[in-house]
């Protein structure tokens, strides 16, 4: 259920002293004033100053002046988020933005437990429509986690659960200022047009549909989560590289399930649906010894190698 942001963070206890991702903008502004007055001396703050807009400046400003206020200590990190060819310049902000946050929470304060983000409910609901909206299956449909670990770091997100209106409003009721992310109102931007055009409708048509998206997200994280140990299971018995008779004595769900999983978690390739087709295609067409398989999956090629499948670079 929708929290206000006291509640929700009332009911986040993360291990102490935790690091505060503070871009400036409403969202971090209030996690990090909330955080600072339930845990004083125990929180860090970490701004990723990624030069991609004019307005940079203007964050890193609001960022130090904010942290001086509440006595948080802050690290401003500087990163060169230039997209590479295919990756869309977001994506490759947002990916930097992460190994930037680990590294600088790592060489400013080892001995933190874990790094907080501040996406809240209608940041949940918005990443389930881009994912409806670009076809994707369940990890996408799961949308995002509340908490997970990675780069040896505890990720937290406590505020899924609040509304964005009730974050700004928490603000305004104590007067704390933040910073306008001028690129938020562009609508050439799927996330911007659906937080200006859908989000309102959905309100009027749906009331609920905070909650009950939530609930849909998280019963496909559930369901995913069991996928990802079905496939894990099954790449043990086709091994690796998987063994193309194995693969082919696999029904056609299992198959694209493990040869997801393979090219994922080996070599950090999501092949596309095409591509995962045309793969299953070639394994059914793989009847003799000498039949030879050559395909382009993600930046590399899906080759036959003996018995077994390789995926190599270009
Ligand atoms: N430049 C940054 N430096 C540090 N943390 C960031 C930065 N940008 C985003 N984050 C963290 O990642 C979360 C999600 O980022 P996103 O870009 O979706 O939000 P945002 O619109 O910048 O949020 P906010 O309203 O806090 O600014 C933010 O709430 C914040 O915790």
């Amino acid at each position: 259920m929708t929290q206000s942001l006291d509640q929700a963070l009332a009911g986040f206890s993360p291990g102490l002293p935790f690091v505060v991702a503070l871009s400036g903008g409403a969202d971090s502004t209030a996690l990090l004033c909330a955080c600072a007055e339930r845990w004083p001396g125990q929180v860090r703050a970490v701004h990723v100053h990624h030069g991609l807009q004019a307005a940079a400046d203007g964050f890193e400003s609001h960022c130090r002046q904010l942290c001086a206020q509440l006595h948080v200590p802050l690290a401003v990190c500087h990163v060169d988020a230039r997209p590479a060819p295919g990756q869309s310049p977001e994506d490759a902000a947002r990916r930097a933005r992460y190994a930037a946050l680990a590294e600088a929470a790592q060489d400013h304060w080892p001995d933190a437990k874990g790094i907080v983000l501040a996406q809240h409910a209608d940041d949940q609901v918005e990443t389930l429509l881009i994912a409806l909206s670009r076809g994707a299956g369940l990890p996408g449909l799961a949308s995002m986690p509340a908490h997970w670990a990675r780069a040896g770091w505890q990720w937290h997100r406590p505020l899924l659960q609040v509304a964005g209106a009730d974050v700004r409003q928490w603000l305004r009721d104590r007067g704390q200022a933040w910073v306008e992310d001028p690129t938020n109102s562009d609508e050439q931007f799927t996330r911007n047009r659906i937080r200006a055009q859908v989000l309102p409708a959905l309100a009027q048509a749906l009331p609920a549909f905070r909650d009950t998206f939530a609930r849909s997200a998280a019963h496909a994280a559930q369901a995913q989560a069991l996928l990802d140990e079905l496939a894990a299971e099954v790449l043990e018995q086709v091994g690796l590289p998987p063994a193309i008779a194995a693969l082919r004595a696999l029904s056609p769900a299992r198959q694209a399930l493990v040869l997801r999983h393979w090219l994922k978690s080996q070599h950090q390739v999501t092949p596309s649906t095409a591509q995962l087709q045309e793969l299953q295609a070639q394994l059914a067409d793989c009847t003799t010894r000498g039949h030879r398989l050559h395909l382009k999956v993600g930046g590399g090629f899906v080759r036959r190698e003996g018995d077994v499948l390789n995926w190599q670079p270009v």
